[in-house]
């Protein structure tokens, strides 16, 4: 069954400029999808609409093969968990702790398990001791890892990410998307992430590039960066690891491009083993 069907979907701000146009794509449940796209591609605004927060104005959302509407919206966000770019407007709670454990009592999780789920999400983004501050004094990158410590502790079976991990430094960035994609492997989540880090969107199963309110491509993260032009043009980069593996292709020393680190260092290895 797909987790997320979205079938001819349009949405406007002020009822006249499509800013969603006729969008149509199916996310299997299970999955690790990125949504890429330029700046004003319409990528916030499609999460939006997957939780309800924007109405469409056309076409349908089925989330776990539920239309969303009106009188099931409440329901479905049970299923599903999001996390926005800028957290500020997603705590609730005086405190870190408090925050994590009011997500726990909304999904009626024991009163008596609440303290060990709480303390390992916080650990799991490095904000253990973090759980008595108040979210609202916590810096940009502190207040993502602990609206991501909220989701990690209720592990819903979709979760949305929007950008984020956009404030974090390079190394908090790789810790938290190890975690994600963890919760992916480990406990078979629906992963879908709005993303413009190319080294996470390398790591996804499927990939979504959107263009001016439209989906311009979809594939796998290989399909996808097999089209440099495309994303050139929509000045979309691609992995490290990805530029590193054409100029070994280059030098003729490997013959196969590959878009992860861990692709090219097997790569390295086998040749090394073979020599
Ligand atoms: N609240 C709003 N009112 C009116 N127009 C909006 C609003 N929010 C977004 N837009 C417009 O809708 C279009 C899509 O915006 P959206 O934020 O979804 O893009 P995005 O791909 O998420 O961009 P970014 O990568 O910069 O976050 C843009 O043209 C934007 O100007």
């Amino acid at each position: 069954m797909d987790a997320i069907q979205v079938m001819n979907l349009t949405f406007s701000y002020d009822g006249q400029n499509d800013v969603i146009k006729d969008v149509s794509f199916s996310i299997p449940k299970g999955s690790y999808t990125t949504i890429i796209g330029h700046n004003g591609s319409g990528k916030s605004t499609i999460a939006k609409l997957l939780i309800g927060l924007l109405p469409a104005k056309s076409g349908e959302i089925r989330i776990l093969g539920k239309t969303l509407n009106e009188e099931s919206v409440y329901e479905l966000r049970n299923h599903v968990g999001i996390v926005f770019q800028n957290p500020d407007n997603q705590f609730i709670g005086s405190t870190v702790a408090d925050d994590i454990a009011f997500g726990l009592e909304n999904h009626c999780v024991p009163q008596e398990e609440m303290q060990a789920i709480i303390e390992s999400s916080a650990k799991k983004v490095g904000m253990m001791e973090y759980l008595d501050s108040e979210p609202t004094k916590l810096s940009g990158g502190q207040k993502q890892r602990v609206a991501i410590a909220g989701i990690l502790a209720i592990e819903p079976e979709i979760i949305l990410f929007d950008e984020s991990t956009s404030m974090l430094d390079p190394q908090g960035k790789a810790s938290i998307n190890a975690q994600i994609k963890q919760l992916h492997t480990q406990k078979d989540r629906t992963i879908l992430s709005i993303t413009h880090d190319m080294e996470e969107v390398a790591q996804s199963d499927f990939v979504i590039v959107l263009k001016d309110g439209e989906v311009a491509m979809t594939g796998s993260p290989m399909e996808i960066f097999a089209h440099a032009k495309e994303m050139e043009e929509m000045k979309l980069d691609i992995p490290f690891a990805l530029k590193f593996s054409k100029e070994l292709i280059k030098e003729k020393i490997t013959d196969q491009p590959v878009c992860t680190l861990e692709e090219v260092v097997k790569q390295l290895c086998q040749l090394k083993s073979t020599t």
